[in-house]
This record gives C-alpha cells, sequence and structure tokens, in this order.
C-alpha cells in the first residue's frame, strides 16, 4: 500500500549483488508510476526512467528542456512505487560539473538506485539522432568525477554514457569509455551502436558492467536479450518502448471511437479495471480502512 516497502539503500545494494552476478538485467522503461507497478509484476529485474519519456509526457521535444526538479519528482514518484531498482536519465547533468554533483544528491534524495550522465554538450538531443556533438574529454571526465565524489550512498550506481559513437567513430567510443571508467564510472552506457560487435568491442575495453540501449526507430538494430548477454551485456532498456505502445494504442482506440462512435470494440484490447484494482492494491486499502474505521459512534 502507498509505496515500496523496500529503503533506497537496500534496492542500491541488492542491485550491486545482481549487477555482480553476471546475469543480464532487464529494465523496461516505465511511463508513469502504475507501469512501474506492472513492470514489478511481470518479473522484470528493474525500471528505468527515460528522459525521452519525461520530456514526451509533457509534450516536449528531448532536447534538454526538462529541469533537475522536474526530473526528481517525476523519479521519486515512479521509484517509490516499485520494490525494484530505477535507474534515471540525467542526461548531461544540468548544467557544469558542480550542478552534476547537486543533481547526483537531487537524486539520491529521490531514492533512485543510480544514474547515467552523457558527454554530449547542451542542448543534448536524442542519442539515435543525426548531429549530436559531445564535450571533450576532460569535460567528459570532470563530469564523472563530480558525480562520483558527489553521492552518499557508496551503492549508489554511476553510469556514464558516451554518445561519441555517432560523432568520431568507434574506436573513440572505446577510448572514452576506458578513461571514463578510469574517472571512476561504475559502469558505461555506450549509445548509439551499430552492431553487436560493436558492442562486443566496447566489452573488450572495460571490465565495468555495461548498458544496452534497444529503443525503437533509432540507430541499434533490435537485438534479443540472449544476443546481448552473448556480447557481454549487463543492463539492457527498452526506454521509450511502453509509451510507443501505449500512445499507439490510445490512436487506434481514438480513431474507432471517432468512426463507430463506441469502444465496445475494443475492451479486450483494454487492462480490465479488476486488473488495474488489482494493480494498485485496492484490497489493501480496503483492509487499512476497516482496521482504522472500526469503532461506532453512539448518539
Ligand atoms: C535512452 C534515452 O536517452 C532516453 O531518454 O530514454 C533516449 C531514447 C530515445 O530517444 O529513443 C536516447 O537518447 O537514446
Ligand atoms: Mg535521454
Amino acid at each position: 500500500m502507498l509505496y515500496a516497502q523496500t529503503p533506497a539503500h537496500e534496492k542500491r545494494r541488492r542491485f550491486r549483488e545482481r549487477l555482480a552476478s553476471g546475469e543480464i538485467l532487464r529494465f523496461p522503461g516505465a511511463f508513469n508510476p502504475l507501469s512501474a507497478r506492472l513492470i514489478e509484476r511481470k518479473g522484470f529485474d528493474g525500471v528505468y526512467i527515460s528522459g525521452a519519456v519525461l520530456s514526451a509526457d509533457l509534450g516536449l521535444p528531448d532536447i534538454g528542456l526538462t529541469t533537475l526538479s522536474e526530473v526528481a519528482g517525476r523519479g521519486k514518484q515512479i521509484t517509490r512505487m516499485t520494490e525494484l531498482p530505477a535507474i534515471i536519465d540525467a542526461d548531461t547533468g544540468f548544467g557544469e560539473p558542480m550542478n552534476v554533483a547537486r543533481t547526483v544528491q537531487e537524486l539520491e534524495d529521490a531514492g533512485l538506485t543510480g544514474l547515467h550522465i552523457e558527454d554530449q554538450v547542451n542542448p543534448k538531443r536524442c542519442g539515435h539522432l543525426d548531429g549530436k556533438q559531445v564535450v571533450d574529454e576532460t569535460t567528459a571526465l570532470q563530469r564523472i568525477r563530480a558525480a562520483v565524489d558527489a553521492r552518499r550512498d557508496e551503492n549508489f550506481l554511476i553510469m556514464a554514457r558516451t554518445d561519441i559513437r555517432a560523432v568520431d567513430g568507434l574506436p573513440a567510443a572505446v577510448d572514452r569509455a576506458k578513461k571514463l571508467v578510469d574517472a571512476g564510472a561504475d559502469a558505461i552506457f555506450p549509445e548509439a551502436m551499430a552492431s553487436l560487435e560493436e558492442f562486443a568491442a566496447i566489452r573488450a575495453a572495460v571490465d565495468v558492467p555495461l548498458l544496452a540501449n534497444m529503443t525503437e526507430f533509432g540507430k541499434s538494430e533490435l537485438f534479443t536479450v540472449e544476443q546481448l548477454a552473448n556480447v557481454g551485456m549487463n543492463i539492457v532498456i527498452w526506454p521509450v518502448s511502453l509509451l510507443r505502445l501505449a500512445m499507439g494504442a490510445a490512436e487506434r482506440g481514438l480513431d474507432e471511437l471517432d468512426a463507430t462512435g463506441t469502444l465496445n470494440g475494443l475492451l479486450d484490447r483494454m487492462q480490465h479495471r479488476a486488473d488495474l484494482y488489482e494493480l494498485i492494491d485496492y484490497e489493501g486499502y480496503s483492509h487499512f480502512d476497516t482496521s482504522i474505521f472500526n469503532f461506532t459512534v453512539a448518539r
């Protein structure tokens, strides 16, 4: 009821343990707190909180318009509703290295399990679009050092994302990944890898956990979890997929309503009221109610 029982530090500790086990962990993107519950219910390992989804949800493009407060607020709402670890997209860290430090502490306080900070210039853009630019090595490493120094829970995962592959090619990505690890990154998110071989090249270069981004309609082919496990990936995200599925269904529903004047034909495609109530644990709230309001008032 109300929110998850597992404290943030415990989620982080358990997540580190699972990462160390070497099994590949599946993190679909939650587009709201309710969908995080569904991800947990279906047996996934964690929840990803996407910047692209957060901005799209507000009707904005993913070009760094959202603020740290908005991201931390949404992250808190989502993570508190699930026992699963949650990794959040902190874009470029919201400014200079000092801002990155503040970002880390705010997101720690919001109960997140970890975050990723990328090496794009501001304003950033979706990693799968053309025309990206990345910062120089010194700035990229400063961001990560600032993040690592700022955290208070050593298990809070600081992941460095590099967008350099699409700008300067694979050798530059390999080089940057190594340097980001030397700067203290706990994990690497190599963005927009073109093939499994490219993922494997990053794997060969560094020893820390690696994240694979299986976002649709982008630069990476959609590999299976098994294929990614075979090239040594440790975490897979499907950052925007649930939003895309939900919006696709909503669009088709509106077309049907417009055409026929009723949604009768789509009832079997909808989450049933009973399933929604079960997911929210309505029953738990009813029990709580009767145990609190168990008195009668005499007149
Ligand atoms: C992972 C990502 O940073 C996100 O915000 O979810 C995006 C996803 C997308 O836009 O498809 C990305 O830059 O890859
Ligand atoms: Mg993003």
